[in-house]
């Protein structure tokens, strides 16, 4: 079934579809570590990537770019499934397309996690080489379809983690999230129709049966436990058969076929070619089309502006005077940034609470009726207002985002995230000190929302925004609501607020 040539188009019909823990403390460090905020394909000067590694995790960096239109909507991500015989290079392919790509916003997914779990009986005979696990049935592949389903949509999964040397999943499961290219891969992955629906090209590893024999002999002894006899014993009754039998039939629904896997550089150079274009078709300009709508609209009801009263004004006329130093513009900003949270904590949903007094009677009151409550900020700036928020809420859990501005697109990018756990069922006060056109408090509310949290949950709270910025949002995002303590009429051709503060950022830090 190899063919000698490097790569072959099997049918000419190359999809053509657009496609947590706790906060961490090393932000500061990781924002320093950052060295390269921008990549773009065919540039001559080949800069290495950053990634931020925490003492925890290892966050990727190297922006992401939006990944949903101006409406918040969704844009898929690229899948790419491989399939192939058992060692005939798949994840050694699926490795090098990573590379070849050179940008970190893609994951790898493998069939292996959707192994089923085996009963006791089942065990003792995986033990002894006699558990079929070349059979479709070995599979779950609901939850696999369902895992597919949800990175393609850009959400958040936990992923089971397989022990080959026990036949387990492990107890530990991983978390991807957020990836613009997933890989699939796995023996199986061109098997059901609902799975291949979900893969925008498929292609087909075509390695030599003798070769993927002495490859899957080596790697079965060295890394996964087995024995000589074992390995031959199993091969021969179940893997090489269900080659036959389920495998190699699929290989008319690939896209592409690859001989002789991963040392063929055309092939993988290929498809990385064709992932690049199919990315760059559904770039949009995000930043300059959100800076232009909307202007003179009503503004939306789920705009929440903080009482206009002489003592806010006067806090305001402190901040936006350019002669006010650092020590002024900290203090009375963080005066304003109180009242704003005790304004954005009043719109959280309450029910009465009766409770009984000192005096032995009944006082009735009121309390928080959502599910938890947690802080996420906008990076560098929405950092800033944390202090604030913890002055007026007790225990609260904190996450950040980073977004940072590509200076060569002008859109923003999204370089590190770090949510609370269980965040799904919370109401999350979103924070940033400014927002102008929008984009950095969008991305940050597509996050959210890639992680489960519901749209009317969330409250986007900053000092001042701009018009444009709360239309933007509410376009997008109908259901958040939005609070702030003064809304200005302009930005100018930088994106910046007119009249507004400034960059807050750097008269907050004192690094103007
Ligand atoms: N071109 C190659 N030459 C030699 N060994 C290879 C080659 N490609 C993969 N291997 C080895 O063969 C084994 C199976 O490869 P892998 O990529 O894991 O295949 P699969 O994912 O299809 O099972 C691994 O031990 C890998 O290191
Ligand atoms: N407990 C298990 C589970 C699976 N296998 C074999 O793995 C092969 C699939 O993985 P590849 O990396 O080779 O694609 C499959 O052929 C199973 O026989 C196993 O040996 N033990």
């Amino acid at each position: 079934m190899n063919s000698s040539t490097n790569c072959s188009f099997n049918e000419r019909r190359l999809s053509s579809r657009s496609n947590s823990g706790d906060a961490d403390d090393n932000v500061a460090q990781a924002v320093a570590n950052m060295s390269v905020l921008s990549r773009r394909r065919n540039t001559s000067v080949s800069e290495p990537l950053s990634v931020i590694r925490t003492n925890k995790r290892a966050i990727y960096t190297a922006g992401r770019p939006p990944w949903y239109n101006e409406q918040g909507e969704l844009k898929e991500a690229f899948v790419i499934g491989l399939s192939g015989g058992s060692a005939s290079g798949k994840t050694t392919v699926a490795e090098k397309i990573i590379e070849a790509l050179d940008f970190p916003w893609v994951v790898l997914l493998s069939m292996d996690s959707f192994y089923k779990v085996l009963t006791p009986e089942q065990h003792e005979m995986a033990e002894k080489n006699e558990y079929n696990f070349d059979h479709v049935d070995a599979f779950d592949f609901e939850l696999c379809c369902e895992t597919l389903k949800k990175l393609k949509q850009g959400k958040s999964v936990e992923i089971p983690m397989y022990d080959f040397t026990t036949h387990a999943r492990k107890k530990e499961t991983k978390k991807l999230y957020g990836a613009n290219v997933v890989i699939f891969e796995g023996i199986m992955s061109f098997v059901k129709a609902e799975l291949r629906e979900l893969l925008d090209m498929k292609v087909f590893v075509d390695t030599d049966s003798d070769e993927r024999l002495a490859r899957r002999l080596r790697r079965d002894i060295t890394q996964r436990g087995r024995n000589l006899q074992g390995v031959l014993h199993q091969y021969n009754k179940f893997v090489k058969p269900a080659f036959e039998q389920f495998i190699e039939p699929t290989l008319q629904y690939a896209d592409i076929v690859v001989p002789r896997g991963g040392t063929n550089e055309v092939a993988i150079d290929l498809i990385a070619q064709h992932v690049y274009t199919q990315l760059e078709e559904r770039n949009l300009n995000l930043r300059s089309h959100l800076a232009h709508a909307q202007i003179g609209q009503p503004l939306p009801s789920t705009l929440h502006v903080l009482k206009s009263t002489p003592q806010v004004q006067g806090i305001h006329t402190i901040l936006r005077d350019c002669s006010t130093g650092r020590d002024d513009f900290v203090f009375y900003s963080k005066r304003l940034m109180r009242l704003l949270f005790e304004f954005a904590l009043s719109l959280l949903p309450h029910e009465p609470h009766t409770v009984e007094t000192p005096q032995n009677t009944i006082y009735d009151g009121r309390r928080f009726s959502g599910t938890g409550l947690c802080g996420v900020s906008i990076l560098r700036a929405g950092e800033t207002v944390e202090p604030a928020l913890f002055s007026v809420t007790k225990d609260i859990r904190l996450g950040k985002i980073l977004i940072q501005t590509n200076l060569e697109t002008s859109e923003p990018e999204l370089h590190y995230i770090r949510v609370p756990r269980k965040i799904s069922e919370d109401h999350v006060i979103l924070m940033d000190a400014t927002v102008a056109t929008g984009a950095a408090a969008m991305m940050a509310i597509r996050v959210l929302l890639d992680h489960d949290v519901k749209e009317e949950n969330i409250l986007l709270v900053s000092l001042l925004m701009a018009e444009t910025g709360v239309h933007s949002v509410a376009y997008a995002f109908p259901k958040v609501q939005i609070v702030t303590t003064a809304v200005d009429k302009h930005l100018n051709e930088d994106y910046h607020i007119i009249p507004g503060f400034g960059n807050f950022g750097d008269r907050y830090f004192g690094t103007e």
